[in-house]
Order: C-alpha cells, then sequence, then structure tokens
C-alpha cells in the first residue's frame, strides 16, 4: 500500500486537516467526504482488485481510497474539479507510478479519457449527489464496459437503479441499467458517515455486465424505455403512440412490436419487463437503425 500522509476517521479529523491546509469543503461539488475506515475499506474490498486492473476513481477528494487502491492494480486514473484537492493529489501522488489525474469536470472529461487511453477494467467512486445519476446514465449509454462498477449515491437513486418489476421506484432508469447490468445494492450507509453530514442516505451499488441482451441498441432500448415512462399514469398503448419513438419510426410500428414482444398494451409501464422491451427492440432495430443513419 501506497504511504499516505493522513488517515482521517472522524469529522472532527478532517476538519481540522482541511483548517491546517487551508482547503475547505464546496456545497456545489457535493462534497460529502466518507470519514469512516470501515466503508473505504467495504468499497475496495468490493472491488476485487487484481495487479492487471486499470481503475478510475471518480472524486478522489484527499485521496483516501486512491492510497488503498494504488499498488493493488497496475494504474488508477483520478478525476477531480476542486483546485484545492488537486493540488493536494498532485503534491501526494503524482510521483507515483501508475497514477493519472484528470482535472476538471468529470461529465466532460470522462469521454476524451476513455478513447484516449485505454478503456479501465474497474470504476469506483463515491460521486457528487448532482452528477451521480446522469454520470452513470452517461457511462451505460455510451456502451462502457468495464468488468465492474461500484459507486456510493443517493439511496434513493440506487434503489431506483435496481428496482423490479411492479415496485415502487420501477421506472426508466431501472430498465436502462438492467439491458446490460446486474445492479445490486452492497450496503447502505448513514449520513454520519460523512463530512458534512448530507440530508440524505447513501448506498452503495454494485454494477456486473450481463450480456443477455447481446445485440440490442442502448440507444433504442433507453428511448423505448423513457417513452414507456413519460407519464405513469397512462397505458402502454397511449405512453407509446405519444413516445419519441412512435413519431420517428410510427405508431404502429412501435404498438405492433410491443405486442409481439407479449406486452399488454392496457398494461402500465411499470407491470412491463426488461425481457418484453428487448424483445420489442428486436423487432425495431433494422428499421430504428435505418432511421438514424
Ligand atoms: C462525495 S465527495 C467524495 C470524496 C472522497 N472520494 C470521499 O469518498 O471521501 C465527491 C468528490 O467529487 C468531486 N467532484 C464533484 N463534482 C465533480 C465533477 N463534476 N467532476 C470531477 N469531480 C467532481 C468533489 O470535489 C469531491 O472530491
Amino acid at each position: 500500500m501506497v504511504e499516505y500522509p493522513f488517515d482521517y476517521d472522524s469529522p472532527a479529523s478532517l476538519a481540522a486537516f482541511l483548517e491546517a491546509r487551508g482547503l475547505s469543503m464546496q456545497k456545489r461539488f457535493g462534497q460529502n467526504f466518507l470519514v469512516s475506515p470501515g466503508v473505504r475499506s467495504k468499497i475496495v474490498k468490493l472491488l476485487e482488485l487484481s495487479k492487471d486492473d486499470h481503475v478510475w476513481e471518480i472524486g478522489p477528494g484527499l485521496g483516501a481510497m486512491t492510497h488503498m487502491v494504488l499498488g493493488l492494480c497496475r494504474n488508477i486514473t483520478v478525476f477531480e474539479i476542486d483546485r484545492g484537492f488537486i493540488s493536494f493529489l498532485r503534491e501526494h501522488f503524482s510521483m507515483v507510478e501508475g497514477f493519472e489525474l484528470v482535472e476538471g469536470d468529470v461529465m466532460k472529461n470522462w469521454q476524451p479519457a476513455y478513447t484516449r487511453f485505454a478503456p479501465p477494467s474497474l470504476i469506483f467512486g463515491n460521486l457528487p449527489y448532482n452528477c451521480a445519476a446522469s454520470f452513470i446514465g452517461d457511462l451505460i449509454e455510451a456502451g462502457a464496459n468495464p468488468r465492474k462498477m461500484v459507486f456510493t449515491i443517493q439511496k434513493e437513486v440506487a434503489e431506483r437503479m435496481s428496482a423490479s418489476p411492479g415496485t415502487k421506484r420501477y421506472g426508466a432508469f431501472s430498465m436502462i441499467c438492467a439491458f446490460s447490468w446486474d445492479v445490486r445494492i452492497a450496503g447502505i450507509i448513514k449520513p454520519g458517515s460523512f463530512f458534512p453530514v448530507p440530508e440524505v442516505t447513501s448506498a452503495i451499488i454494485e454494477m456486473v455486465p450481463h450480456h443477455r441482451f447481446s445485440g440490442l441498441s442502448a440507444g433504442l432500448a433507453s428511448t423505448f424505455a423513457k417513452d414507456l415512462f413519460a407519464n405513469r399514469r397512462k397505458t402502454v398503448r397511449n405512453s407509446l403512440s405519444g413516445g419519441i419513438l412512435a413519431a420517428r419510426l410510427g405508431k404502429n410500428a412501435i404498438l405492433n412490436a410491443a405486442e409481439e414482444a407479449g406486452i399488454g398494451l392496457g398494461q402500465r409501464g411499470e407491470e412491463v419487463s426488461v425481457e418484453m422491451v428487448a424483445k420489442a427492440c428486436g423487432h425495431l432495430t433494422d428499421k430504428f437503425a435505418s432511421n438514424i443513419l
């Protein structure tokens, strides 16, 4: 393990450290740092690191988890936006072999980094609440394919991502995740494990790719899912008829594909399984491909 200058384990020790260094937390960057060493270890353990891994960490902050990962894998690329933490990370990690820092907004920087360097085998991070869902959604829709992703996010978002049909949280985001990932809540983290203490409870999600729907167009499937849940009170018939796909490919084509896949047009979106949507998309793939060319 790489030597680390400071292992904070309580809100008080983190606050004192920040003050001594002239660093401060910025609300706009969703900075709620994990102060529980036990939770940090649990997250790193979930990664099941191997020497060949190329790891991405999103929002390392002071690098408390970065230093646990360095040395256990081939290299780690971290994405950080805060200037103060960037200087701290540079000071303590830049001389370590295998460490790479991408400065700035991860929402803008991850795709160029993905194509410029070898794609990561693992992605993890205690994500800022304000961009967690959109960042994960972007990774999925762009077809990023690490062997695992582990994120700390708001519990409510984690529940949406891992929800099953027929449950309150099941929606377009659950489907978009389930087309290519098995998502499981690996732990719940109380607000008191962070500093500053957030207003919400968090969860660790573990995402492992599956290939049950290989050949499925991510763009088509996610548009279908969003159309289906555009208005939760509407029937499948009404949701799909007024959706983006119906406007582009024709209402009848969408409704026929749904029926052929076994989707009842009188059902609500929350009763429709991911398997059914994947099947319906299978009937629409050629039409969709020729429509977007
Ligand atoms: C919830 S804190 C996690 C800090 C640390 N990893 C931990 O677990 O204690 C989120 C981190 O993401 C960084 N961050 C916020 N928005 C970002 C963005 N758009 N791009 C890159 N980093 C960002 C913050 O500066 C902060 O370091």
